[in-house]
């Protein structure tokens, strides 16, 4: 190998070879670039990522975590990815090398082709967009009056249906060339291209931190829900919001503040409700922030996961209420969607984001994810748009 030339490619380069290396070889592998930031990581693991309890944000050992929607309280199903080898676009190249070396020999090998071109990164076409059976568009805005009758009925006060959207394709798409479009338009996401030989490939574009703990120990969580369509001729501080969307966003900031009073924790700090903007939607958003240092409380990440997930944003109100409803009525398993995924302890931050905007690639089908929270007042006309909206955004990202 003539290394002179490898040491010229961007590092990029060396993120989609080890991507498309490991998925061959069918071995976890995370590629992530945090919201508004440009370096891009990552990890393989060559354990094969195990479930377990999160690990604690103490652990001296970085990780990256993978939850489903479904997890147990104790979030013991979560996977926890183990860097065999982990690298961003600003490690040097003897520090990726060296931590190659570590790696089996068949892998290194396909890596390489990767890298050089020998071995041409998967091409498939996007499909064409199709639109929604009137059967299907019928089932959704069935299930959401079937949501709104309950609600009615004082069984439950909101529930966050979804639905997944699937599209034949003859190929492997170009999944990190659609990771590399995600992170250029949309900086304030988190974007992820993620493999589990159980999953399949995930990519995404989440606008929503489920809970997060920077170097300097401020913990972050927010309370995001309310969605319209953006509009460029709307300045954002003067988008109104109906009732509807007002009330949906105040009970998962109850439903978060909650959290807080369960850890007796007094201390945090409320940043709005403001209207933010999520690629081509807008949501309400309000934003807790605790500093752990000065409160002497590093381990608050750890206690606030298993309270937090799953928020209202993505289930309902009460909890196990709306989770009844969901697997007595929503029909299919949801699996990554809306659960949460991100790092932990790597360079001394944790981020975890609530997976959304995404979409999977698995056997010859990419399914798309998205769902839309129902209260009282909702229409489920609105609802079922809703989705589209949120469908398609994805979808004009990884066109660009
Ligand atoms: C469930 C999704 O989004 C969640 C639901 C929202 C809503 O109901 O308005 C808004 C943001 C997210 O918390 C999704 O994008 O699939």
């Amino acid at each position: 190998m003539n290394f002179s030339s490898v040491h010229t490619l961007g590092r990029v380069a060396w993120l989609e070879a080890a991507f498309y290396a490991a998925y061959r070889m069918q071995l976890p592998v995370v590629l992530w670039r945090l919201p508004h930031r440009n370096e891009q990581y990552c990890l393989v693991d060559m354990s094969g990522g195990k479930r377990s309890v999160p690990p604690s944000v103490l652990d001296p050992q970085p990780s990256f975590l993978v939850s489903p929607f479904v997890n147990a309280p104790d979030l013991s199903d979560t996977i926890c990815l183990r860097p065999t080898c982990l690298f961003s676009t600003r490690t040097p190249v003897q520090d990726i090398e060296a931590q190659l070396a570590a790696l089996p020999g068949d892998f290194r090998a396909l890596f390489y082709e990767y890298l050089h071109g020998k071995e041409p990164l998967p091409a498939g076409c996007l499909p064409s967009w199709q639109e929604d059976t009137p059967q299907e568009q019928n089932r959704f805005e069935a299930l959401v009056q079937r949501a709104v009758n309950e609600i009615a009925a004082g069984k439950l006060q909101k529930v966050v249906l979804s639905r997944r959207k699937s599209l034949p394709v003859e190929s492997m798409p170009p999944l990190s060339r659609w990771f590399a479009s995600l992170a250029a338009c949309y900086p304030h996401a988190m974007v992820t291209l993620l493999y589990l030989p159980a999953y399949g490939c995930w990519l995404g574009a989440t606008p929503e931190v489920l809970a997060a703990q920077d170097a300097q120990g401020i913990f972050h969580t927010m309370a995001l829900a309310g969605t319209q369509a953006y509009d460029p001729a709307v300045p954002l501080q003067e988008v109104a919001w109906r009732q509807k969307e007002i009330e949906e966003q105040a009970l998962v900031s109850r439903y978060i503040i909650n959290c807080f009073k369960t850890l007796r924790l007094r201390e945090f700090e409320e940043y709005g409700p403001r209207t933010v903007r999520a690629a081509n939607l807008i949501h309400l958003r309000t934003d807790f922030k605790v500093d752990t240092r000065s409160l002497a409380y590093p381990q608050l990440l750890d206690r606030m996961l298993p309270l937090l997930h799953p928020t209202s944003a993505v289930c309902g109100m009460p909890k196990d209420a709306a989770m009844d409803f969901l697997h007595r009525h929503e029909n299919y398993d949801r699996q990554l969607y809306s659960g949460f995924l991100g790092p932990l302890g790597v360079e001394g931050e944790s981020a975890f984001f609530v997976n959304l905007r995404c979409l999977q690639y698995t056997s010859g089908c990419l399914h798309f994810y998205a769902g839309c929270g129902i209260t009282a007042d909702s229409d489920p006309r609105k609802e079922w748009n809703e989705t589209c909206y949120k469908m398609q955004t994805l979808w004009q990202g990884i066109q660009s």
